[in-house]
C-alpha cells in the first residue's frame, strides 16, 4: 500500500491571522491532482485561481491571445470554431521545447494579468493559486507565502491522464518530461500532498486539516 500521509515540512503559527489574506501556491505535475485539491479548496472557502482555465479563457473563440499566436505559429493553430486547436498546438509544443517558450512567452504575461486582476477582486479569502509551473518559476514562488505540492508517481500520472483525457501514453510522458521533476517540486513545497492510492475521501480530509492548520480564521 502506498503511503498516505501529508508532510507537513514547515509549519507556521496558527494563532494570528495575517493582515492581508494568505497567498497559497498549489501546483503538481500533470495529472497529479491539482484541480480535485483545487475544488476542495474552494469548497472550504479559498479563493481559488487557475492559471489553466485563465490560459483557456484567453485562447477560447475571441480570445486575447489568439492573434499573437496566430501571428507566430500560423492560421492552423486556430480550429475552425476560431478556438486555439489544442490537440494541434499540444504535439507541437510538448514535441519542442523552443516552441513551447514562444507560446508561453505570448500566454504568460497575458495569465499573470489576469491573476492580479482577479487576486485584486477576491476579497478577504485566503487565494490559492492553482499555477502547474510554479517550481519552474521564481516570479511564482516569490509570490506566494505557501506551497502545496500534489505529489504521486509518474506512472499514476500517466494512468490519469490518458483515462481522464483519452491522450497516449507518448503524450503524457512527453508533458512530463518538459516539466520540473518531482524531486524539485518537493524540494519547494511547505507541505505535501502524497495523492497516491488515497481515496477521494481521504484526500479530502488530507486537504481539510492542511486548510484548517494553515487559515484558522477562514
Ligand atoms: C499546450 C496547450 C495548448 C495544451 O492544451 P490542453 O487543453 O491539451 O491542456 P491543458 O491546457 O488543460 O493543460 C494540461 C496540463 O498540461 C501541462 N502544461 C500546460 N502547459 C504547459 C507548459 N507550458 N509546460 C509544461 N506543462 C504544461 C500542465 O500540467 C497542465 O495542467 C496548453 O496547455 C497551453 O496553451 N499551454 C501553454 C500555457 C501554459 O504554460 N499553461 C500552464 C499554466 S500557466
Ligand atoms: N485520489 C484520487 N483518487 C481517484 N482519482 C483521482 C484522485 N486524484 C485525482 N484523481 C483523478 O485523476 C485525474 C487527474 O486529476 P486532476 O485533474 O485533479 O489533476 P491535475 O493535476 O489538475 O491535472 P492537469 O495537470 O492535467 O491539470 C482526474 O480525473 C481526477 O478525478
Amino acid at each position: 500500500m502506498t503511503s498516505t500521509t501529508t508532510t507537513t515540512v514547515t509549519t507556521t503559527a496558527a494563532s494570528a491571522p495575517p493582515a492581508t489574506p494568505l497567498r497559497i501556491g498549489l501546483t503538481g505535475g500533470i495529472g497529479s491532482g491539482k484541480s480535485t485539491v483545487a475544488a476542495l479548496l474552494a469548497g472550504l472557502g479559498a479563493a481559488v485561481i487557475d492559471t489553466d482555465a485563465i490560459s483557456r479563457e484567453l485562447t477560447a473563440p475571441g480570445g486575447a491571445a489568439l492573434p499573437a499566436i496566430a501571428a507566430r505559429f500560423g492560421p492552423e493553430a486556430i480550429g475552425a470554431d476560431g478556438a486555439l486547436d489544442r490537440a494541434w498546438m499540444r504535439q507541437r509544443v510538448f514535441a519542442d521545447a523552443a516552441a513551447r517558450q514562444q507560446l508561453e512567452g505570448i500566454l504568460h504575461p497575458m495569465i499573470g494579468a489576469e491573476v492580479q486582476r482577479r487576486s485584486a477582486a477576491a476579497g478577504a479569502a485566503p487565494r490559492v493559486f492553482d499555477v502547474p509551473l510554479l517550481a519552474e518559476s521564481l516570479h511564482w514562488r516569490e509570490r506566494v507565502q505557501r506551497i502545496l505540492v500534489v505529489d504521486c508517481s509518474e506512472e499514476t500520472q500517466v494512468q490519469r491522464v490518458m483515462q481522464r483525457s483519452q491522450w497516449s501514453e507518448d503524450t503524457v510522458r512527453r508533458v512530463i518530461a518538459q516539466q520540473a521533476p518531482r524531486a524539485r517540486r518537493r524540494a519547494i513545497a511547505d507541505a505535501v500532498i502524497h495523492n497516491d492510492g488515497l481515496s477521494l475521501e481521504a484526500l479530502a480530509l488530507e486537504v481539510e486539516t492542511l486548510w484548517r492548520g494553515w487559515c484558522p480564521a477562514a
